[in-house]
């Protein structure tokens, strides 16, 4: 395999919570930590690394804090909870991973950039929302939720979670400044969350302006990772390979797919909505018709054989 230059990672948000989900700010830098040592290992080996992380455990409980406070102060936009979240894990991110960097005597350091997303104002992801966002409930809690007008889902074993808004995004706008980044040598964390998702509509001048939503992370990084030239995508997430036939006896896991094969599994119907779909999509999405790029779905531990070895994870290529 042709040696990776640059990689983009996109970091799963149960790489920065507890096994149950939880997300008390201890057990994430706990998370972080862990995360980021893996990281480091990515950036010991030689690449640059462009890392990029989701946000649906914290922006579903800001979101909570936001509508349980609402009348003692003024609530926020869901676009700006986006943005909290963006700074509050790129900080944690970027504590950890200079830590971890130092500790392995690397030169390098990491930069957090509050990054926007553009995507349609007509995309249908605002009438159909998608996007599973904080805890997960039993379902008779849920749907005293669901008697107030907000929309949850049934998702298997742990139970019931909230759904918003989650258009397709379009293009990173702040590609150019995390391109300016990455080229100084720093580890850039950005696009987090997917992105603050803002539209253009041409209503307010040049201005561009942030909508209700959450964009899925993994389908942004994709974008992010064409955008950037990056050679390789590494989703990391908590399994160490896509299966066929999940949860299922016949449950096998995937090595090397072609971008075919992938395509025959998806159609197939073997990669849910709102966990794997998205990942698997994303993958697609950065190989298709790049010759030389490739793209690996593998759990946090094997991050750093992804880059450097052709048999870790799933990996997909032309
Ligand atoms: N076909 C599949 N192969 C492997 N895992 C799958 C599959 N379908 C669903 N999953 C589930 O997807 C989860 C990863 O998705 P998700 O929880 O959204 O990840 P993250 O928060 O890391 O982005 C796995 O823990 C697994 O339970
Ligand atoms: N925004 C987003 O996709 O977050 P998660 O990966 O945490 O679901």
């Amino acid at each position: 395999m042709t040696p990776a230059r640059r990689v983009v990672i996109a970091l799963g948000g149960n790489a920065m919570t507890g096994p149950d989900g939880s997300a008390t700010p201890t057990v994430q830098r706990d998370a972080i930590r862990e995360a980021a040592g893996h990281i480091a290992d990515v950036v010991a080996s030689g690449v640059e690394v462009v890392l990029t992380h989701g946000n649906g455990p914290q922006v579903g409980n800001l979101l909570v804090k936001n509508e349980m406070a609402a009348h003692v102060v003024p609530p926020v936009p869901l676009d700006w909870n986006v943005a909290q979240t963006q700074a509050t894990i790129a900080f944690t991110l970027a504590d950890e991973l200079d830590a971890a960097l130092a500790a392995r005597g690397l030169s390098q350091r990491t930069a957090g950039l509050v990054t926007r997303t553009l995507v349609d104002a007509d995309d249908p992801g605002f009438r159909e929302p998608s996007k599973p966002v904080g805890r997960f409930l039993p379902r008779e809690e849920a749907e005293r939720f669901v008697a107030l007008g907000q929309i949850w889902e049934d998702r298997g074993e742990k139970g019931w979670r909230r759904i918003v808004a989650s258009p397709e995004p379009r293009s990173v706008v702040d590609s150019p400044a995390i391109h300016a980044l990455a080229e100084a040598g720093f580890v850039v964390v950005c696009a987090g969350g997917g992105g603050i998702p803002v539209t253009d509509d041409g209503s307010d001048g040049d201005a561009l302006r942030g909508v209700e939503a959450v964009i899925d992370k993994d389908l942004t990084a994709a974008i992010l990772a064409r955008e950037l030239d990056a050679d390789t995508l590494v989703i990391a997430t908590d399994v160490p390979n896509v299966m066929v036939d999940f949860g299922t006896p016949t449950a096998r896991p995937l090595g090397r797919v072609t971008v075919s094969e992938m395509r025959g599994h998806a159609a197939a119907g073997q990669f849910a909505r709102g966990s794997m779909g998205p990942k698997v999509e994303a993958a697609l999405r950065f190989v298709d018709g790049s010759a030389a790029s490739r793209a690996v779905i593998t759990s946090l531990e094997h991050i750093a054989d992804a880059v450097t070895d052709d048999d870790a994870g799933t990996v997909i290529a032309p």
